[in-house]
Order: structure tokens, then C-alpha cells, then sequence
């Protein structure tokens, strides 16, 4: 059985990463994903300056996902442009740098600089951070989306792509595919960022999980499976030459078969990573692996973006 994933000029072994946000906010926890049997490495969402993020507790899971308002905790852009300077490409796990500037201005200089730098690191531009206060996400304004991929356009040349919410709405998956295909140099998007503003409530103590924006923030895990199949499914369908990574409730082998199906060229694993460690990685791979002998593929390309309708 290939696991393997041909795109954008270079080869995974397999189509496993960690989704941006989890394992990757430090050079040590990037390094831990890179040891795994992860196909390839993504690092932590980053702004311009160093930030601390919201107060905790901050994350809480619970058995059907994951609630989080980390509020963007990174240690700034710099740190994870040096660990791309010294990142080892010949090993064939390749680096995605996810950007998200607090304003337009902070993503075009951290993307020029990272063009300046001609390192073969690739950007995902997140359009969807769902917890900044007082901040709406770029991913629910198509105009603000089209002038800031228009301006990332005009300054960086390379191949990039962008992480996308959740949408919910026929309408609005048309408007933002007729938007993103206007873009050459975007070559993927990654589907779904968390379910925006959940409510997780323990009843034993009468309270909310996690201290900020007094206990909303996203959801990922089982939770958001579904949302998720149907934003890798749609976009699959309308987006013209361009990859879509699947991102949302991928704990075993059958979720991740089940995005490949619904279109997706690559997977991240977010809440399962930040639960079960960087075992997960070769876990999901094995029971991948055993799902495809026991119906017969021999690689991706034999079921991917195959999903029969009725
Ligand atoms: O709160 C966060 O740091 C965060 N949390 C998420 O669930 N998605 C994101 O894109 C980000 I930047």
C-alpha cells in the first residue's frame, strides 16, 4: 500500500500532518512532530510580535472534541522563520508556516520577509482565527479576504494557501470558491479552522470550561466531522487546480479515509494529537493502511475525491 501525497513540487510520505495550533508553538514540539511518523510539519499560527494569548484555562476537551480560546499564543514570526532556516528539507517532510497577522499590513511583511528569505517553506495564511476578541474573522468577509489575497498576490510569489472556517451555506461556499480561483498562486486551502464560538457547560459545576470571552470559543474533534467533510467536499468540487487539506475529527484511520474520499489531498489532526501525543501519527497511518488492503487500493489516487452520491 503508497501512502504517499505528490503536490505543490514535492512528495509526503504519507498524507498526515499536524493541524497548525497543536504540537507546534515550539521548536521542541515542532521537532516532536517531525520525529513522528507525520508525513509532514506545521507550525503554530504566528503574529508579527510574540503574543501570550488568553487567559487559562484556555482549551478543555471532553469525549466528543475539543473547546479552545487560545487567543493566537505564539512566540512571533521570527522564531519560526529561524527554525525554517534550519529546518531539514532533504529529509522530505516538508514545512508549512501558518501566518496570521493582526492586521493586513503584519501578514504582508511576514510574507515578504519570507520570500526575501527563499526558504522552500510554505505559508497557509489563516483567514480564520475565531478568538480574537473584538477581531472578526477575514474568512466571513469576502471583501476583506479578496483585498488581503489580492495584496499577499502582489508580494509573494511562491505557492501558498490559505486556512479557511467553516461555512455552512451553499451560497457562501460559491462565493468564497468564485473568490479563491481568482488567485493562481493560491494552491491549497485547508478545511475547516475550528467551529467558531461554541458553549461546552459542565452541569456538575454549573459552569463553563474555559476562562475566556466568558467560555466561548471553537470546536474541533467528533464534534465537527461532519462540517468538515462537507467544506473539503465543496470545495473539492469548486475550486479549479487547487488541493484542499482536510482539517476536523480525524481520529482513526476511517475519518482520514473519509476526507481523502470527500477530496482531500493531505490531512491535519488536531484535537486527537493534542490528546492522544504524537503516537497518533502512526496509529491513524496503520489503521489507514489496513482499511485500504481490506477493500483493495493500492494508493490514494485509487479512492480520493471518489465519494459516491446516491
Ligand atoms: O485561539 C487560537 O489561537 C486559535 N484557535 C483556533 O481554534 N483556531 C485558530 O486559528 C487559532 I489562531
Amino acid at each position: 500500500v503508497d501512502l504517499s501525497v505528490s503536490w505543490l513540487g514535492l512528495t509526503m510520505a504519507n498524507p498526515l500532518y499536524n493541524a497548525s495550533g497543536v504540537m507546534c508553538r515550539s521548536v521542541t514540539e515542532l521537532e516532536q512532530v517531525r520525529h513522528s511518523a507525520a508525513g509532514a510539519v506545521i507550525s503554530k499560527s504566528c503574529t508579527l510580535q510574540p503574543r501570550d494569548g488568553n487567559p487559562e484555562p484556555r482549551y478543555h476537551a471532553t469525549a466528543l472534541g475539543s473547546i479552545n480560546s487560545m487567543g493566537l499564543p505564539n512566540a512571533g514570526y521570527a522564531y519560526y522563520r529561524d527554525y525554517a532556516r534550519s529546518y531539514p528539507y532533504a529529509q522530505g517532510k516538508p514545512l508549512f508556516l501558518s501566518i496570521s497577522g493582526m492586521t493586513l499590513e503584519d501578514n504582508l511583511s511576514m510574507l515578504a520577509d519570507l520570500a526575501s528569505s527563499a526558504l522552500p517553506c510554505i505559508p497557509e495564511v489563516n483567514l480564520s482565527c475565531p478568538n480574537l476578541p473584538g477581531k472578526p474573522q477575514l474568512g466571513y468577509d469576502p471583501d476583506a479576504c479578496a483585498i488581503t489575497l489580492a495584496e499577499i498576490s502582489r508580494i509573494y510569489s511562491g505557492p501558498f494557501g490559505v486556512k479557511l472556517p467553516p461555512y455552512f451555506d451553499p451560497v457562501h461556499f460559491s462565493q468564497m470558491a468564485d473568490l479563491l480561483n481568482e488567485f493562481v498562486g493560491l494552491r491549497f486551502v485547508t478545511c475547516i479552522n475550528s467551529i467558531g464560538n461554541g458553549l461546552v457547560i459542565d452541569p456538575d459545576t454549573e459552569s463553563v470550561v474555559i476562562k475566556p470571552k466568558d467560555g466561548l470559543g471553537g470546536l474541533g474533534g467528533s464534534y465537527v466531522l461532519p462540517t468538515a467533510l462537507a467544506n473539503v467536499r465543496e470545495f473539492a468540487r469548486l475550486l479549479h487546480g487547487k488541493h484542499v487539506v482536510g482539517c476536523g475529527g480525524i481520529n482513526s484511520g476511517r475519518e482520514a479515509f473519509m476526507h481523502i474520499l470527500a477530496g482531500a489531498t493531505a490531512v491535519q489532526i488536531g484535537t486527537c494529537l493534542y490528546e492522544e501525543g504524537e503516537g497518533a501519527f502512526a496509529r491513524i497511518l496503520d489503521e489507514l493502511r489496513a482499511l485500504m488492503l481490506q477493500k483493495g487500493y493500492r494508493c490514494l489516487d485509487d479512492f480520493r475525491g471518489k465519494l459516491k452520491t446516491l
